[in-house]
């Protein structure tokens, strides 16, 4: 089992963030987590990585249980794409130190470096199309570039578990495309991590993922196969609002309907 959370809450003073969230992920599983602003996404990531503690309820992470466990060597197993990590790199290091420091978890590269990792830092690059990004500094790369850098530099340390959270915010429709495409290509490769897959948008959500998590006010509102979550009847409950889902070319676009703010 890659997660395995049971029965947990999370409370911050009076306040019920997390609410009784049940949810298995196995290996081999792609996930997606779909939920509105403040509904819990980043609070629930936070836990998976060890930076917050359930106030009740068992969780495990790639088979290792709360409170018995070194956090540190479990986050080098697991890589996480975020924009808060963006926001901590440094501007002048060129995208190949980048990647290699993901071999560290290291925001920074400070340990020793050989021909193997070189190789295989390269060979990431080169397999997310950024080829020709290897001696660029970061500072000069466009969103979508950093972005396809970071997941490069995630799967330097050949995670078991791979989050890529809201990996498309601030890409254009193109670069969004092509950042997907880059992600199905990791999904389908052999002995890819586990996906999941963090946005609030339905649209990004890949046919090889294939299970969906939707959250909704701290809790779980479905967990189960993506065909069975995306129908305009389970997203409108979910969103409060009529939706309709359209399916085209195996991804799914949400419409709203009707004109809410008349
Ligand atoms: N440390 C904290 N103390 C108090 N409230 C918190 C804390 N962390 C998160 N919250 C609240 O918990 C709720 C869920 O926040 P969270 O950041 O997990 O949502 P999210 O789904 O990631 O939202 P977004 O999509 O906007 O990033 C929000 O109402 C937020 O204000």
């Amino acid at each position: 089992m890659i997660i395995d959370i049971n029965n947990v809450s999370w409370d911050r003073g009076d306040k019920t963030i997390l609410h009784k969230i049940d949810w298995q992920v196995r290996n081999g599983e792609h996930w997606c987590l779909l939920g509105l602003n403040g509904s819990g996404k980043t609070t629930l990531l936070n836990m998976i990585n060890g930076y917050i503690w359930p106030t009740d309820g068992k969780m495990s992470v790639l088979g290792q249980t709360f409170g018995e466990f070194d956090l540190r060597e479990l986050r080098k197993r697991i890589g996480w794409v975020s924009t808060s990590l963006q926001q901590k790199l440094y501007g002048s290091e060129t995208a190949l130190k980048i990647v290699l420091s993901g071999k560290f978890a290291t925001i920074g590269l400070y340990d020793q470096t050989d021909e193997e990792d070189l190789n295989k830092a390269e060979s990431l690059l080169r397999s997310l199309g950024c080829a020709a990004l290897i001696t660029r500094t970061y500072d000069t790369l466009s969103q979508g570039e950093r972005q396809r850098v970071l997941i490069a530099r995630a799967l330097m340390a050949s995670p078991k578990l791979l989050i890529l959270d809201e990996p498309c915010t601030g890409l254009d429709v193109f670069a969004r495309e092509q950042l997907l495409h880059m992600i199905t290509a990791v999904a389908e490769q052999k002995e890819a991590p586990t996906i999941v897959y963090v946005t609030h948008h339905v649209e990004e959500i890949l046919p090889c993922f294939s299970k969906t998590l939707l959250i909704k006010d701290g809790q779980v509102f479905a967990a189960k196969e993506t065909a069975d979550v995306l129908t305009s009847a389970t997203m409108s409950e979910f969103f409060g609002v009529p939706v309709q889902i359209e399916r085209q070319l195996g991804r799914n676009w949400l419409s709203v309907k009707g004109d809410l703010w008349n």
